[in-house]
């Protein structure tokens, strides 16, 4: 099953941080005007850092105004191409875009059925395949005839990971209508009755919010809302052959499918709005590689009542602040660790009690704020915000998962500061809407610490989640030590959080002094320069 997470495998060091190039396949048309088709593909997945590799399957004559005419390939031509590019340059994602006719849709099902089964007999990777239905141009011209779209749903639908139609294309594949205003789900479920692992109904022809445009994703079991205002632009030729290679390309590097669409859809805002006329109708959309604006990145949540939600809580009074840069913070599980950091100078740290059941739980979190207030040091309480609020405590932590439960409400009225963990950008985007005191990002590393759901980040997503949200308080946590600290902050985060670091070091105080100076902790540094002045 295709989850929100899931890339199904190994990481990628795609993206700028290793040498593996992560290759992507386009199959699909030449559009001559190379606004659309294999040409936008490839811009769009070479820019966002993967390798594409082209299987053309029609030559169309188009331009910006009409396409005059579709030339598919025989079925010999791209049978040679996908022959040749598999034995030598697989693919980790497949994208597919027109496929001009029925034997062509039916030839690519069998040779994707092929793939899937020998690459899972043979324990290798199975490669994911994410189809933009081209049924008809953005000039408004049909690409293909109505029986090549009804051998789409027949064979080549239970192939396909991830579909990416807009309104028309899922009524014509699903055989029902959709409304604006009504939530696509009876839709959805055809589609996933069909056999598609999942759905991306793009909003860009459907009006579900005003004002903006709404794509919306489900798997059958969870869903995933991204909303952007809609572009007052006549210039969008491209559109979805950019953004379903934007989206194979992310997710090809490792990066989990919410975080692929969230970055995806970034990247056409941004080329929608930097979009201009070439020829005579609509121009091409731009590309311009990674969103690094923020203001380009979708709204986004995990039901519509959350997005909307959103609105609300994005404009009034964020969460009571913290500094952007907060030194040091160690997460230690007792008091008397609490007791021994607070002694080495530790201005930010949390007390993270896992047991539930703990009998002396409010004993212990009272001792814990009455240390921090003895310190003046800002001390978080992991999970347990009622205790929090009660006892007084600086502030709070939590994860993902408790945002539906906690009251944050609650917590944002007694002037406690709220933290909050994210895994990529999807969660980050989603925990920034509710303007927290600080976020958290992990796990960067491999960690031994606690059982991780996702996949490592890596410096490369940390510096990227940092560009983009420079004025927010950011801590970087996850398999973090001393070798590594120095290449964390250089990423611009403002601190990093350690577990093990310091409570496996053999002498916790000496480690826990070099981890503040690499932090750039004030009263670190301060002793640093002492001593240093010192032996002058
Ligand atoms: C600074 C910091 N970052 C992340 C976490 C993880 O919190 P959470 O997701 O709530 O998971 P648990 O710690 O409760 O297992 C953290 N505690 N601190
Ligand atoms: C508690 C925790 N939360 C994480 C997250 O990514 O949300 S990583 C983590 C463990 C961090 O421990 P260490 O420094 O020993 O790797
Ligand atoms: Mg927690």
């Amino acid at each position: 099953m295709i989850t929100p997470y899931t890339c199904g495998g190994e990481l990628v060091a795609g993206g700028g941080e290793g040498q593996v190039s992560a290759i992507v396949w386009a199959i699909g048309g030449s559009d001559c005007s190379a606004g659309a088709g294999i040409q936008a593909d490839l811009q769009a997945i070479n820019g966002l850092g993967a390798h594409g590799c082209t299987v053309i399957t029609a030559v169309t004559a188009q331009n910006s105004v009409a396409v005059s005419q579709v030339n598919p390939v025989s079925d010999l031509v791209l049978q040679s191409q996908l022959d040749v590019l598999l034995a030598d340059l697989p693919p980790r994602i497949i994208k597919i875009g027109l496929l001009a006719t029925v034997s062509q849709v039916v030839m690519v099902s069998q040779w994707l059925q092929q793939l899937k089964q020998t690459s899972e007999q043979t324990g290798h990777r199975v490669p994911l395949v994410v189809y933009d239905p081209v049924a008809v141009a953005s000039s408004g011209d049909n690409l293909v005839a109505e029986s090549t779209l009804t051998a789409v749903t027949k064979h080549l639908l239970p192939w396909i990971d991830l579909l990416t139609p807009n309104a028309m294309e899922a009524a014509l594949l699903a055989g029902m209508a959709l409304q604006d205003g009504v939530l696509p789900e009876p839709v959805i479920k055809q589609l996933l009755a069909l056999g598609v692992g999942s759905v991306l109904i793009k909003g860009g022809h459907y009006q579900l919010l005003a004002d903006h445009c709404l794509d919306y994703w489900s798997n059958g079991d969870s869903q995933r809302y991204l909303s952007a205002p809609r572009l007052d632009t006549a210039h969008g030729h491209g559109t979805g052959c950019s953004l379903a290679s934007a989206i194979a390309a992310i997710w090809a590097q490792g990066y989990a499918l919410e975080d692929a669409l969230v970055f995806a859809r970034g990247y056409l805002q941004q080329g929608l709005a930097a979009a201009v006329s070439l020829g005579a109708g609509a121009g091409p959309v731009k590309h311009l590689g990674w969103p690094t604006d923020s203001v380009m990145l979708p709204r986004v949540g995990a039901s519509l009542a959350e997005l909307t939600a959103s609105d609300e809580l994005v404009s009034p009074v964020p969460f009571a602040p913290c500094p952007q840069r907060l030194g040091l913070y160690p997460v230690v599980d007792s008091v008397a660790w609490l007791a021994r950091l607070l002694a080495a100078g530790v201005k930010t740290l949390q007390l993270r009690i896992k047991d539930p059941q703990s009998p002396d739980l409010r004993q212990q979190i009272a001792a814990a704020v009455a240390l921090g207030h003895q310190y003046q040091a800002r001390l978080f309480i992991n999970d347990h915000w009622q205790l929090a609020i009660e006892l007084g405590a600086y502030g709070v932590h939590l994860g993902q998962e408790d945002l539906q439960t906690a009251d944050l409400a609650a917590i944002k009225r007694a002037g406690l500061r709220l933290g909050i963990s994210t895994h990529g950008i999807y969660e980050l985007l989603r925990a920034a809407q509710l303007r927290p005191s600080y976020l958290a990002l992990g796990h960067i590393f491999a960690t031994q610490t606690k059982q991780m759901p996702s996949q490592p980040q890596g410096l490369f997503r940390l510096a990227q989640q940092v560009q983009l949200l420079p004025n927010t308080p950011l801590v970087a946590i996850g398999g973090i030590d001393a070798e590594r600290a120095s290449a964390v902050m250089n990423t611009g985060v403002g601190s990093f959080a350690v577990v093990s670091a310091i409570t496996k070091a053999t002498v916790a105080e000496s480690m826990i002094a070099k981890l503040q100076h690499i932090a750039g902790d004030p009263v670190a540094v301060a002793e640093t320069n002492r001593v240093a002045g010192a032996c002058l």
